[in-house]
């Protein structure tokens, strides 16, 4: 792994999207799934639509009030540097999200105090995440009061994009690292939908993603298996972990010249 080229695992249209399947083992995952659950209550902090923990300090507009990163943390954020080799210095900050099966998180963009790579370890259930180009880049904006018409989400493909900017998804599988930054990172929006049912037809890492041998238990629950491809469903019937690795490249060692 440590040898191979980060170019190697590009997907989809775009030149600057990864997805490494198998990215940790097994036992990693349990390794960090014991140290996330191990941490004290007092960690997690509750949002409306699902709880996180910030992990290496806070983050201000204007940079990092830094806390050091636990070694069951750098561990894995020191190879994702390596393997990357796309992070002008070590990752410093880790937002931990959990979902449950009904729950995601709206289309956003990562804010500006980080330097723009992201890096997305997912643990347990798999999801589909969607990028959506940012409004600014839509050509004929449709109607609004279309918007409440029947079909919802079908709406976003009858916008039409500039530069060949278009909606796509990616299939995240357990264990797996998703990597995106340029275009990817500035142009679009990601979000994952807050349902237990996803699909991932045309998700633009379908064949890696499940090429991976435990990726079966996780399609449709149907027992035929003809139905599972017909649906191209993933079931999210346990909790999601993701761990997102970032840098803040302006770090405040003093307090009080921040
Ligand atoms: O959970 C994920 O995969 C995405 C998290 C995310 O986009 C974020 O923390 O900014
Ligand atoms: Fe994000």
């Amino acid at each position: 792994m440590e040898e191979e080229k980060i170019g190697n695992y590009k997907v989809g249209s775009l030149p600057t999207l990864y997805y490494i399947p198998d990215f940790i083992t097994d036992s990693d995952q349990s390794f960090l799934l014991n140290n996330i659950y191990g941490a004290p209550a007092s960690k997690w902090k509750l949002l409306k639509n699902r709880r996180l923990q910030n992990w290496g300090g806070v983050v201000h507009e204007k940079g990092l009030l830094p806390q050091v990163l636990p070694p069951w943390l750098t561990n894995f954020t020191q190879k994702i540097y390596d393997v990357s080799g796309l992070f002008s210095s070590a990752i410093n900050h880790v937002l931990i999200n959990e979902y449950l099966p009904n729950q995601g998180i709206m289309p956003h963009q990562d804010g500006p105090a980080y330097f723009p790579v992201v890096a997305i370890l997912s643990l347990g259930s798999p999801v589909v995440m969607d990028f959506t180009p940012h409004a600014r880049l839509k050509l004929d904006s449709q109607d609004d009061t279309d918007k409440d018409s029947e079909g919802g989400s079908f709406e976003i493909a009858k916008d039409k994009w500039l530069d060949g900017h278009h909606p796509f998804s990616i299939l995240l599988m357990p264990r797996s690292l998703l990597i995106f930054k340029d275009k990817a990172y500035s142009d679009y929006l990601h979000g994952i939908r807050d349902c237990a049912v996803h699909c991932y037809d045309g998700a633009v890492n379908e064949t890696e993603a499940l090429k991976q041998n435990e990726s079966d238990r996780y399609l449709s629950s149907s027992e035929d298996a003809g139905r599972k491809e017909e649906y191209k469903n993933i079931s999210r019937t346990s909790t999601r972990i993701s761990l997102t690795c970032r840098l803040v490249p302006k770090v405040h060692r003093n307090l009080f010249r921040f």
